[in-house]
């Protein structure tokens, strides 16, 4: 017998090989729950060749401006960043009231979410501490009741990249988990005042394949004449793709991402979304509805879900009743 046949035989079953090999350097900020690990080299390595294919633009429709890139991350490393990310980054599953005729609701995010970032008035210094973007001194105690996370090293790389290929510039990254084809986000258009007019956003897929819906917001009848309202788009969207909303597209059209049955529906996704807010009401919004108050969850790899990382963790942060467009 060959001397590989015989350790094969003797060896215990060799564990699932993980897609990418922990980086040993980390992001860290008092924000953090935890420190999240630098991108992995030979990931950081392929997004150079980012986007993998030139993106497509969509604008034949009334008010819609989309640039469509299948994929923009190569295909040798989206499954190895989308495992990356979900085992890295510390999560939230967010619960906020509503009023809804008088009586206070309760809404539970369908969803996983965390954010990073501040608008454009403050900055954070390479200390980790927060200035003020024209005066570069150290902003006031009280100008956020949330507390703003730097963008880590991992997402930061990508928002870098994507500036780089769109023109534009981005000081937030917020990411949705989608557990599975039950979690979802329902009807809405990304059209906070807090980020100016045509905002555009860049929407990054990995993980499972799942449609994006858009359709028109209802258009006012003017005297007399009906305007045809444009037909609703699905986008088929597959792992490293990603979807430039920009132009008259937020103010005019809604998108979603619909529960779903099927093959794929057993499988997690993850949305990372790189916008622009312009004043410091955008990070008060964007930190209540994707962090929240409530406990960190983190993936564990064994049990093959998010699981309460530290319920004690989980530091209240000042609440409070704004608008949320996204449920
Ligand atoms: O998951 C997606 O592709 C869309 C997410 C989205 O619309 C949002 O976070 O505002
Ligand atoms: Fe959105």
């Amino acid at each position: 017998m060959k001397r590989g046949a015989l350790d094969t035989f003797f060896k215990p079953a060799v564990p699932k090989k993980p897609k990418y090999e922990a980086s040993v350097d980390s992001s860290k900020h008092v924000s953090y729950p935890f420190a999240i690990p630098h991108l992995p080299a030979p990931f950081k390595e392929q997004l150079g060749f980012a986007p993998s294919e030139e993106g497509k633009p969509m604008n034949d429709q009334l008010d819609l401006d989309l640039v469509f890139y299948e994929p923009y991350i190569p295909s040798s490393i989206a499954a190895g960043v989308f495992e990356f990310l979900r085992h890295e980054l510390p999560f939230y599953r967010v619960q906020y009231n509503i009023n809804r005729g008088g009586a206070q609701t309760q809404v539970n995010t369908p969803r996983f979410t965390t954010v990073f970032g501040v608008d454009e008035t403050s900055r954070f210094a390479s200390d980790g501490s927060l200035v003020d973007t024209m005066s570069g001194k150290q902003i006031e105690a009280n100008r956020y009741k949330c507390k703003p996370r730097p963008i880590p090293q991992c997402l930061d790389e990508l928002r870098q990249i994507t500036e780089g290929t769109t023109g534009e510039t981005f000081n937030f990254c917020l990411v949705n988990y989608y557990a599975d084809g039950k979690d979802s986000i329902s009807y809405h258009s990304d059209d906070e005042r807090f980020l100016g007019p045509n905002p555009a956003i860049a929407s990054f897929s990995l993980g499972a394949k799942r449609d994006f819906l858009m359709k028109h917001k209802p258009i006012p009848p003017k005297e007399g004449e009906v305007v045809e309202e444009p037909k609703q788009i699905k986008l088929s969207l597959r792992p490293g793709d990603m979807v430039l909303m920009r132009g008259k597209t937020q103010a005019n059209w809604l998108h979603s991402i619909p529960k779903r049955a099927g093959p794929e529906a057993g499988k997690g996704r993850i949305n990372i979304t790189f916008r622009k807010a312009m004043v410091k009401g955008g990070t008060e919004n964007y930190y209540q509805y994707n962090v929240g108050v409530g406990g960190v969850y983190k993936w564990d790899a064994k049990l093959e879900k998010m699981v309460p990382w530290d319920e004690a963790a989980g530091e209240a942060e000042a609440s409070g009743n704004g608008t949320q467009n996204r449920r």
